[in-house]
């Protein structure tokens, strides 16, 4: 069996806030050596103007080491858990850009992997934003990303990600039992889509989604929909924290996915071919 964990946050834009509040609702989770636990879009700072998180990217970094990193390593270590810390600014190669980068951490602290959000949220939505273009600081990723744990294979993806179901099929060919949303999905959005599709995700790829939000009123006045769930490849919401901060965990059979699969191969039957445009 192993253990899936989503944390909810209403991230500050304060990376030292941020960490200890990531602490404490690291230390009230059970523990096992199977245990998954995914933080939200923007974990280490959220809620400022955007062109902060491309200073913070562009800060980070002094002689090689970036610090968001080693303290998010730091605390997959101190907990002992496999940590997809959900997105931190990672400075692109040019340094004009971020790209908004998930990392997975063994529960020893290393660097097992990372995957960079490929779709832009550069959406209009009916609340007090109105326009939201992404993609003004942030670089989009190039690549799907896959990682294989001892007990279970993860897809990575992130939040407005949520609406391509051909990355979900992807990375369902590449093998996955387990796919992560980390999001800071809008209230307006959040409120009438999250929901339906996470499960549809789960249910056409026939794996378990682990989904984390942002949840809250921001200190820039943004709102964000939480509602992290947990999702079963048969579609069922086994575990569900619509607001406020803290966590949700799930123990799961990785193996179930099996007879769901063997029993209606829609992978197999599937008669579309899809590839990521460069
Ligand atoms: O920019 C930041 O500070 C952090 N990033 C986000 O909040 C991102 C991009 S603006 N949000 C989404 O992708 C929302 C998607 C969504 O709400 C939907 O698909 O409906």
């Amino acid at each position: 069996m192993a253990k899936l964990s989503a944390i909810q946050l209403c991230s500050v834009p304060d990376v030292e806030k941020n960490l200890s509040q990531i602490d404490a609702l690291l230390a009230g989770l059970e523990k096992d050596p199977e245990h998954i636990v995914l933080l939200p879009e923007c974990c280490l700072f959220f809620g400022g103007r955007d062109s902060q998180q491309l200073e913070l990217a562009q800060n980070s970094i002094d002689s090689g080491q970036n610090y968001l990193v080693d303290a998010l390593a730091e605390l997959a270590a101190k907990h002992s858990v496999y940590l997809v810390a959900g997105t931190i600014p990672k400075l692109d190669i040019n340094g004009e850009k971020f790209l908004n980068r998930s990392y997975v951490f063994s529960p020893q602290g290393q660097i097992l992997s990372h995957y960079d959000k490929i779709h832009l949220f550069d959406v209009a939505v009916q609340d007090s934003e109105k326009n939201y273009l992404e993609s003004k600081y942030t670089q989009a990723g190039q690549s799907i990303t896959a990682v294989n744990l001892p007990f279970a294979n993860l897809g990575l993806t992130v939040c407005y990600d949520l609406r391509f179901p051909e990355l979900y099929r992807a990375l369902t060919k590449q093998g996955v039992d387990i796919i992560t949303v980390p999001a800071a999905f809008t209230q307006v959005t959040g409120k009438a889509h999250w929901q339906p599709l996470l499960q549809a995700r789960a249910i056409e790829n026939q794996c378990f989604i682990l989904a984390a939000g942002q949840q809250g009123c921001h200190a820039n006045g943004r709102e964000t929909w939480g509602h992290s769930m947990i999702i079963t490849p048969w579609g069922e919401i086994k575990a569900c924290l619509a607001e406020g901060e803290g966590s949700i965990t799930l123990d799961v059979d990785v193996e179930s996915i099996n007879s769901i699969r063997q029993a209606m191969p829609v992978n197999t039957h599937n008669r579309f071919k899809t590839e990521l445009i460069k």
